[in-house]
């Protein structure tokens, strides 16, 4: 740590203090989140580690030294016979093993560890006296707790009276109260239906009132019914303040139906004891199957260790599989299992030194939300996102989350300006889970929806009627859809074409000032050549803000990707890229850069691609890589599908009218035909070399496979899995993708894998890729079957 004075640290002491409080305040009082957890935890720490080095400031009612905080919600309150502690944290796997060395070191011997998952939700302490519940109470300041203990025995898993035998005189039962993450989810969606009913309740009641006299005003409703039926941001706060309700006769029939779906989402786990002088066990570990015994619910998830190589081992293995879990995890409580050396050890005013608890890198940061921007997307929707102050979240910096529409941004009550909590789990997208509200200065201003696109001009308008999502209209010729589009022709599912992607997209469909984009529309991007690329110039933006970098002198920063310099030796054989250039040993040239030679060289690669793969570039509403097959499989060339009525089409297995309908407005507009003779034209092949025509395949006794189903799986030498499938039903087969008894043959390849169990399970025929092709050109008599 940096040098710090006594100065200094006093008044940083005082200043942590006062944050920590408030924090705590909230979060223990009103169930609210000031700061996301990595925040608070990194205050305490700091707090710690300056009271560690100037002593004199460790007061006795430090934070350090106490539990959560004294509750003021009005509800009665007991005291706990035996307190109820928090825990310490470590923040890396380097401090548990040195927490784990020292605690054996202080035990004397080799420990045994019990490893634990770290539940997110509140601690309670069930009180029972002789098998019988007294009361259920929160941890409140440690000394003295909220009762809750109506609300508790709702949950279900909390026994009034406790099964089996053996119960002491008196035990204090600890454990976390918490709603798992599906209940979580659902509880939102409730939480939605409940202000859909509360807005369609005020409206029958002003209706019944007023009748057409008055208009209802349908946006206070809602208003209201957000504020009394709000999604909840996070399962722990939705826990403590579901188990701290109070249900009261003053609240409307919907509210306490609300209040009784959230007490119900509730799940408890017991992990503790407490106030038990003797208990007849010798673990921790032991403990719990003795509750277990007696009906109350422990985890599944707890684990015994010998060694400290064991239990670093589960904290990796959660590490990975933490959203497998079926609650939120806030990190790994690792515990001394013999309970003999927990009375050795003891506990410091806060926090037992028998047990610790590894914290994992947050998933759920606070930052603040800079502004919402819309961008518009390949089939023109525009979408509000939010832009916000880098965050460090799950291992990665987040700049950007979707917001999805108008509404959305509405029903999560974002502010520009606000500060946000920002959630990224794994490896799923960023989300913007809500505002905190507490922290408005009256600074922040509502979002307000453009009228027109945001890179066109064009008005915004829903698709259809109803449609909450907005779009640009100007397909054709709007930058971000071309943009969209040429990226989707070069994408994983369509074309496949290195080099276009993202950013290669941008550069050719984007104009920089004093010079036209490359691509107006997509027709033209199979007639790009080496000499069309070379002079491209890209704007270069600023990472964090996406703005243009502007140089020193004021003019935009470029940078040209299709070129590269060469410095040129004696003479050079080689001609240079311009010809007409005087040039000499030791000059500098610009030549194209091997992305441009690579992306032409792509581009025609790319003309002889699968039909179906052409059918996806196009970028045809509703047509992806399942329909796209179907669709060439069946007919087996672009003009064949063009020629077939909306009926022929919706007949193909797989199309259906929807899709159907599609394709025929497709092909109806002028520059979507365009796109198909330039790219013809250019020479992209739109057929299945040697398909014997529409409906072939299907029609009757039309092949060798007719009425046989055949399953392809592995890799087969001389097909690729969608041209193993093509084959069997160009032969007339039914190409089916798993494996039952209805399967006639199963063509097998390295890599197959339960297919192929599965076929042998069942005494199907299995054939390799030599057997494979005989059988697709001559039928089962080629095999002599
Ligand atoms: N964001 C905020 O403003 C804010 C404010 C206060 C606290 N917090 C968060 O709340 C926690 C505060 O710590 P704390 O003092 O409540 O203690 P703690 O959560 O760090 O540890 C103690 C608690 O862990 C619980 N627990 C869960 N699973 C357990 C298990 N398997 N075995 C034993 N105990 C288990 C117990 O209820 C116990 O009371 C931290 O995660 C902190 O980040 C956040
Ligand atoms: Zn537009």
């Amino acid at each position: 740590m940096a040098e710090v004075t006594h100065e200094q640290a006093a008044a940083e002491v005082a200043e942590l203090t006062d944050r920590i409080n408030g924090a705590r305040e909230a979060y223990y009082g009103a169930n609210a989140s000031l700061v996301d957890d990595a925040t608070y935890d990194g205050w305490m720490h700091r707090l710690e580690e300056l009271e560690r080095l100037f002593p004199e400031f460790a007061k006795q009612d430090s934070p350090t030294q106490t539990v959560g905080a004294a509750e003021e919600t009005g509800l009665d309150t007991i005291e706990h016979a035996e307190r109820m502690l928090s825990l310490d944290n470590v923040f890396s796997l380097d401090e548990l093993r040195e927490w784990c060395a020292k605690a054996e070191e202080l035990a004397g011997r080799k420990v045994r560890w019990l490893t634990e998952l770290k539940i997110d939700g509140l601690a309670i302490s069930l009180r029972y006296e002789n098998g019988v519940l007294t009361s259920a109470a929160t941890r409140g300041d440690g000394r003295v707790g909220e009762i809750v203990t109506e609300n508790a025995l709702k949950l279900g898993d909390i026994p009034e009276r406790l099964s089996g035998t053996g119960h002491p005189a008196l035990v204090e039962v600890r454990g976390e109260v918490f709603i798992p993450v599906a209940a979580f989810e659902k509880l939102n969606r409730l939480q939605e239906e409940f202000r859909r009913r509360y807005v369609a309740e005020k409206r029958a009641q002003h209706e019944t009132r007023w009748g057409d006299k008055r208009v209802f005003d349908e946006e206070k409703a809602k208003g209201t019914a957000g504020r009394m039926f709000p999604a909840f941001a996070n399962p722990r706060n939705a826990a403590s303040g579901g188990l701290r309700q109070q249900l009261d006769k003053k609240k409307t029939a919907l509210e306490r139906e609300a209040s009784v779906a959230r007490i119900e989402s509730l799940k408890l786990f017991v992990h503790g004891i407490g106030a038990w002088a003797d208990p007849p066990v010798a673990a921790q570990s032991e403990v719990y199957e003795l509750l277990e015994s007696w009906g109350l619910p422990t985890s599944p998830y707890t684990q015994v260790f010998d060694s400290i190589d064991g239990v670093a081992g589960f904290v990796e293995k959660y590490g990975a599989e933490r959203h497998s879990v079926l609650h939120e995890l806030d990190g790994i409580v690792v515990k001394v299992d013999e309970l003999a050396l927990h009375d050795e050890m003891g506990a410091t005013s806060r926090a037992p030194r028998w047990a610790i608890a590894f914290k994992y890198p947050p998933e759920e940061v606070q930052t603040k939300l800079l502004d919402i921007v819309v961008s518009v997307g390949r089939t023109g929707r525009a979408t509000p996102f939010a832009v916000m102050e880098p965050a460090h979240v799950a291992g990665s910096v987040v700049r950007q989350a979707t917001l999805h529409n108008q509404d959305v941004v509405k029903a999560k009550g974002v502010l520009i300006g606000d500060t946000v909590v920002l959630r990224k789990a794994g490896d799923v997208i960023p989300e913007v889970l809500g505002p905190v509200v507490e922290k408005r200065d009256g600074s922040e201003r509502e979002f307000v929806m453009p009228e027109r696109c945001p890179e066109c001009g064009t008005p915004l308008a829903p698709a259809r009627e109803g449609d909450i999502d907005l779009r640009c209209p100007n397909a054709r010729s709007c930058p971000a859809q071309v943009r969209g589009r040429v990226e989707h022709v070069g994408s994983r599912g369509a074309l496949d074409i290195e080099g276009l992607g993202e950013v290669g997209a941008a550069a050719l469909t984007e104009g920089t000032d004093g010079q036209s984009a490359l691509l107006s529309t997509e027709a033209g991007l199979f007639d790009v050549t080496i000499e069309d690329l070379f002079p491209i110039r890209v704007l270069v933006r600023d990472v964090e803000t996406g703005e243009p970098r502007v140089r020193d002198d004021g003019s935009y920063d470029y940078r040209t990707p299709f070129q590269r310099r060469r410095k040129l030796t004696g003479r050079d054989a080689d001609a240079p890229y311009d010809p007409g250039a005087e040039t000499f040993a030791g000059d500098e040239l610009a030549v194209p850069s091997k992305a441009a030679e690579e992306l032409v060289a792509e581009l025609e690669k790319a003309k002889t691609k699968d039909l179906w793969r052409m059918l996806v570039a196009l970028n045809i509403r509703n047509v992806g890589p399942v329909a796209a097959r179907a669709l060439a499989g069946y007919f087996g060339s672009l003009d064949a599908i063009r020629a077939a009525s909306v009926e022929q089409l919706a007949e193909v297995e797989g199309v259906g009218p929807i899709i159907a309908q599609s394709l025929t407005d497709w092909f109806a507009v002028d520059w979507h035909r365009e796109i198909v003779e330039r790219w013809a034209a250019a020479g992209v092949r739109f057929e299945i070399p040697g398909h014997p025509g529409p409906g072939a395949a299907q029609q009757e006794a039309g092949g060798v496979l007719a009425g046989l189903t055949v399953v392809a799986t592995g890799s087969l030498e001389g097909f690729s899995r969608d041209g193993a499938n093509e084959a069997i039903i160009a032969a007339g087969g039914k190409a089916a993708s798993s494996v039952s008894k209805k399967t006639d043959y199963v063509a097998a390849g390295p890599g197959a894998g339960s297919k192929l169990a599965k076929a042998e399970e069942l005494g199907i025929p299995i054939l390799d890729a030599a057997q494979f092709a005989i059988l697709v050109t001559e039928g089962p008599a080629g095999l002599g079957l």
